[in-house]
């Protein structure tokens, strides 16, 4: 365990927010638009957390047919985004806990991170929409580094602009792109068990916690 937590860096979808709704909806437009039939919203939940391009690449693979590359895999990135950037309002779904949580490791004096694969520029509407603009002290977004999740970098970069050594910090997420980030950045890792995690095994990830409720993570916390 982190002695004493310095920082705590939240995975985005489907740990702080239930934003799978909100994400299908925004790909089942783009597959239609394309001319493809809408994929369940339990399928696409196991395609989060990644990142928006591979969501899309795995609509269009699962679509059939071959993957469009280059110009045409770009003008149906554009097009998602554009539906992503609609279905907003939906995607604006906190976790119960997720508050209190975030409220409660500021009080105790913990920095706290968004460390997501989602595009960064839909991380600001979304805080303004969950009324959590004050609550973060550093965000990094799927595409505001050169590299994303699994990669160490953005675990890494956020623990150097706090100054805090990863192992006294905790990755918090809910999948295994999450739990291979914190490995790779020898940062301890709190899981949820509620997220998409696409069949990932939660108990054998070496996490300190298994969580259904993020408040737990207060008893890493001092007082
Ligand atoms: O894949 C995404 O776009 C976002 O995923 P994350 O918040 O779970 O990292
Ligand atoms: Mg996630």
């Amino acid at each position: 365990m982190p002695s004493p937590l310095r920082a705590a860096l939240f995975d985005l979808d489907g740990t702080l927010i239930d934003s799978a709704t909100g994400i299908a909806s925004a790909l089942n437009h783009t597959l239609q638009a394309l001319g493809h039939a809408p994929e369940p919203e339990t399928l696409i939940r196991t395609w989060i957390g990644d990142g928006a391009r591979q969501l899309l690449r795995q609509g269009l693979q699962h679509a059939g047919g071959d993957l469009p590359d280059g110009e045409a895999f770009e003008s149906a990135y554009a097009l998602l985004m554009r539906h992503y950037a609609d279905s907003l309002p939906l995607q604006a779904r906190a976790y119960p806990g997720a508050e209190d949580a975030l409220q409660g490791l500021h009080a105790r004096g913990v920095r706290v991170a968004l460390c997501t694969n989602k595009p960064q520029r839909f991380i600001a509407p979304l805080f303004e929409a969950l009324g959590w603009n004050d609550l973060f002290d550093a965000v990094v977004g799927g595409d505001t580094l050169p590299v994303h999740k699994p990669d160490p970098e953005p675990l890494w970069h956020i623990a150097r602009g706090f100054g805090i050594d990863p192992a006294q910090s905790v990755m918090v997420g809910d999948s295994r792109t999450d739990a291979e980030a914190a490995r790779a950045a020898g940062m301890p890792l709190v899981l949820v068990d509620y997220g998409y995690r696409r069949g990932y095994d939660l108990q054998t990830a070496g996490a300190l916690q298994v969580t259904a409720d993020l408040r737990s993570l207060l008893d890493l916390a001092v007082e």
